[in-house]
């Protein structure tokens, strides 16, 4: 992209000493700053630097920015200058200045880097040593393939996401990395060793009740922060719950967070939160929805931490609400009328299906159960808030959680790590080696995946072409010096399962991949087949059987919402 590292006069420490003040004044969404903006029909999304005023600015300069170019947010052209000579590059300056605000960025060559960790739909994230601190840090790298500033955007509006949090549940953001003439970004956060989709589809490790109450408090805490923040998560799955080893649990990846008020609701998109994990007005097309979609996906993980293996994992999304209907029941007649969801007409079953949650997990401690059907229930204001969870037996009665202090030390377990074994394993089989000490050795089940948020940020084009064009490399363990983000190119395979397969919705014989009863003790999970495709609703409605193609599958849905 013809972009060279500068010699951008970085400062030395991010975030700056501003940064902290910055935090302090952001404590608490307003009605001013709480606009989730995101993009009407087939619209661009409005300037996230826009979503709120920056703390303490003199007067005169509020007054200027009454009449925001709604290209450029709220930020003036003077802060943008300070910002591009503090070392931030102009392209970041431009469109997330708000995002940057007070923040010096660091510079590349001050970081080593150790091994690549992770990779998202939108990322790579690489474990490297913090050489200033001596720290080891995780970097996630945003890529941007042309600088559009809608991408840029939507990374602003991770950035300010993450700026407006504190707590200890909750991943935070220690830095940025870049530079002036740079084109990439890295995010650093502190080093989390594990992940709890890595640690629960281990074959070795099962958690006992006061482990997942100990899980699960800290999931609901951190959520109850966002929430009272104004931020929903809207992606909230095992592979994002990142766990260090001393047992704290952090909510990470806040790539499809997005800012909301209850008292001044904008539409929202419906295509969020991966599927396994989507609750049922999303996959209904609601474009009005709050914490009840964060709640379900909880509700999804604590179920299946006791169960030891997902409890619906479905390949599309008919069959995902096949699924929730088959197990917390269709919604009733009252709620259809009430929610006016979009798809109802579509998805409505001609017979009502009949709740069974406390038949299919009737090996559930009873708190738990208890708490289950209220995060899983099928209108999301019965699902309540994350403090009632909190506040329900399942934490206020014998067995307690334990102190995550207490809980054990994990061997590497990422997903990563388990996808390398599963890699390892599939070597070898391949090579002929099956019968003899291979899969013996590797000791791997192979994990499924959740197919991701669709179209994450479906709201954005140019990201949907990207995932199609995804590559990602594989990793070197040796450590290197960190190289300037212009370097780092991503590489490897296109994104997207090549499965497509459409299950009809209503009362499928073959159905047979949802076992209805889950003893409470993790047996061996079955290999269960991985990501489907994402397919649009309406077509999926109507039948339509689409070949194996992997561009089909991943067609996004041309309908978008605000
Ligand atoms: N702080 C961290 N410490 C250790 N590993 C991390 C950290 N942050 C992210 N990772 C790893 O990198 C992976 C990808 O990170 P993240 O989920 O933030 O990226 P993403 O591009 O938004 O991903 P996705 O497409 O899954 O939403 C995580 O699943 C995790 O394994």
């Amino acid at each position: 992209m013809g972009c060279v590292q500068g010699k951008g006069r970085a400062a030395s420490a991010s975030p700056s000493p501003r940064a902290s003040h910055v935090a302090r004044a952001e404590a608490g969404p307003t009605n001013a700053d709480v606009v989730k903006k995101e993009n009407g029909a087939g619209g661009a999304v409005e300037a996230v630097a826009g979503e709120e005023a920056p703390p303490q600015q003199p007067k005169k300069e509020r007054r200027r920015q009454a009449k925001p170019d709604p290209r450029q947010g709220s930020f003036s052209n003077r802060a943008r200058g300070e910002q591009v000579a503090a070392g931030w590059p102009p392209w970041l300056a431009a469109v997330a200045g708000e995002a940057i605000n007070g923040w010096s960025p660091r510079r590349a060559d001050t970081f080593e880097k150790i091994d690549k960790i992770g990779q998202g739909t939108y990322s790579n994230v690489y474990k490297a040593r913090d050489t200033k601190s001596g720290n080891i840090v995780a970097l996630k790298k945003v890529r941007f393939d042309n600088l559009e500033p809608e991408s840029v955007r939507f990374m602003a509006r991770e950035i300010l996401i993450l700026r407006r949090l504190d707590h200890p549940n909750v991943v935070k953001l220690e830095g940025l990395v870049t530079s002036r003439m740079s084109c990439s970004l890295y995010l650093v956060f502190k080093y989390m060793e594990h992940d709890l989709a890595g640690l629960a589809a281990s074959p070795d490790i099962k958690f006992t009740e006061p482990q997942v109450k100990c899980y699960m408090h800290q999931l609901l805490s951190g959520l109850e922060h966002c929430h009272t923040r104004g931020v929903l998560h809207r992606d909230i799955k095992g592979s994002n719950l990142l766990l260090d080893n001393t047992g704290t649990l952090n909510i990470a990846d806040f790539g499809l967070a997005s800012f909301f008020d209850p008292n001044h609701k904008q539409p929202m998109t419906s295509r969020v939160v991966t599927l396994w994990y989507r609750p049922p007005e999303l996959l209904l097309g609601a474009t009005d929805y709050g914490v009840g979609v964060d709640l379900w996906s909880a509700g999804c993980i604590l179920a299946e931490l006791l169960a030891g293996k997902p409890i619906m994992p479905g390949r599309t999304e008919v069959e995902q609400l096949h699924k929730i209907f088959k197990l917390c029941g269709s919604p009733s007649e009252e709620y259809w009328k009430k929610s006016k969801l979009p798809h109802a007409t579509i998805f409505k079953p001609q017979q009502p299906y009949k709740r069974c949650i406390a038949q299919t997990f009737k090996d559930f401690p009873p708190s738990a159960l208890q708490l289950i059907e209220t995060l899983l229930a099928i209108d999301p204001a019965d699902r309540k808030t994350a403090t009632d969870a909190l506040r329900s037996d399942f934490f206020t009665t014998e067995p307690y959680a334990c102190d995550p202090a207490s809980l054990p030390q994990y061997p590497p377990s990422k997903e990563m790590d388990a996808k390398r074994r599963d890699e390892e394993a599939r070597r070898l089989r391949a090579a002929g080696r099956s019968n003899a000490e291979g899969p013996k050795k590797t000791r791997t089940r192979e994990r499924p995946r959740a197919v991701p948020a669709p179209e994450a940020n479906a709201e954005l084009q140019v990201n949907i072409d990207r995932r199609r064009l995804i590559t990602h490399a594989n990793a070197k363990s040796k450590s290197e010096k960190f190289p300037p983000p212009h370097q780092d190119g991503a590489l490897g395979f296109p994104l997207g399962s090549s499965h497509h397969i459409e299950p009809p919705f209503d009362g499928d014989p073959a159905d047979t991949s949802f076992s209805t009863v889950f003893p409470y003790q993790k047996g061996t999970a079955p290999v269960t087949t991985w990501s489907g495709p994402l397919v649009d609703s309406a077509q999926a409605a109507n039948g339509k059987r689409k070949k194996k193609s992997g561009r089909s599958s991943k067609q996004p849905s041309t309908a978008r919402v605000r």
